[in-house]
């Protein structure tokens, strides 16, 4: 077996156990036999900021949270970010725990399919681009960039099919709150299609608040949300899903938890749930 690069991370037994029950089921079934298991995952402050504005990569989890998310990453068959998210970050979106592909394991056993919401291409990802350098070194794969176009950028579909990745043209939809946006039944169907069977769904803010309107809560298997002991103060990038109302008009939650489970991690803590719908 290669040996794991320096920058492995490790993420011990004993936390794999608590873990255990909030992952996808190691035999690949699903809750919904058209769509993949879907976990809605990130890492916020104490003013529920994913980051100090839209396009600023933030530092949140601390190294034993960190090591967290990369599991989860190596029990998921994809991982999804918008475009945003693509654009502040310039993301790995790979698995780096030890033993995975690439970090001492065998081909890419464990890689998580990286998918980015990007429905007018505005993603100018490179060869320089992190995902692909990861790619060229035999430690990630390729994306799937979902788009509205039907015809994506020539350039731009060369390079993802030389990498192994592709365009998925999918249409947009008006969401119930009146949102123009892609419609993510249809979406995971496809992905479920394209043989996928379970995603994790890392962000960001519109991501995650368009998955949590209520036409689509129900779609969301498990939450895994690790909170950070930080404040980062106003105009960051927020998880605040639009307010519902009861049939008097009053205002009332927009989602909430149940089988709730906390486990601290170092400094941080994760919450583990399922949406009440
Ligand atoms: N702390 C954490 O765990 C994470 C933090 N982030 C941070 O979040 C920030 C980016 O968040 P945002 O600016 O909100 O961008 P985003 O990553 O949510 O992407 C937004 C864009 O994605 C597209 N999009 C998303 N959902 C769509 C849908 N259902 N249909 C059609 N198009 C859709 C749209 O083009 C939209 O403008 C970055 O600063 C990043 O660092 C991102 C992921 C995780
Ligand atoms: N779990 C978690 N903690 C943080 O503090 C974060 N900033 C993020 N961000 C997400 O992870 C992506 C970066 O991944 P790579 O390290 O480049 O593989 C970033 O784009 C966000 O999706 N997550």
């Amino acid at each position: 077996m290669p040996a794991a690069p320096r920058d492995a991370l490790e993420f011990p037994e004993s936390d794999r156990l608590f873990l255990e029950p909030q992952l996808p089921p190691r035999d690949g079934s699903t809750p919904r036999p058209d769509m993949p298991f879907t976990t809605l995952t990130f890492a916020t402050s104490l003013d529920s900021s994913l980051a100090l504005s839209p396009g600023t990569r933030t530092v949140l989890s601390g190294p034993q949270s960190k090591a967290m998310t990369h599991y989860l990453r190596s029990r998921h068959d994809g991982i999804l970010v918008g475009v945003g998210t693509a654009l502040a970050d310039d993301p790995g979106l790979n698995c780096r725990i030890a033993g995975v592909g690439g970090y001492g394991g065998e081909n890419l056993d464990f890689q998580p399919r990286p998918i980015v919401i990007d429905p007018t291409a505005r993603w100018n990802f490179s060869d320089n681009s992190k995902l692909f350098q990861l790619c060229r070194e035999g430690r990630g794969r390729a994306p799937w960039v979902v788009t509205t176009m039907p015809e994506p950028p020539a350039e731009k579909d060369a390079l993802l099919k030389e990498y192994g990745g592709q365009f998925i043209s999918l249409k947009m939809t008006t969401s119930e709150s009146g949102r123009h946006q892609i419609d993510w039944n249809e979406l995971l169907v496809t992905l479920r299609l394209k043989g996928l069977r379970s995603v994790m769904i890392e962000g960001g803010g519109h991501v995650i608040n368009s998955l949590l309107e209520p036409s689509y809560m129900s779609l969301i298997d498990r939450v895994v949300v690790t909170i950070a002991p930080t404040w980062l103060g106003q105009g960051g990038v927020v998880v605040s899903p639009a307010r519902r109302f009861d049939e008097e008009g009053n205002p009332m939650s927009a989602a909430r938890l149940k089988n709730v489970k906390w486990y601290p991690f170092g400094e941080d803590v994760v919450l583990c749930g399922q949406v009440n719908v």
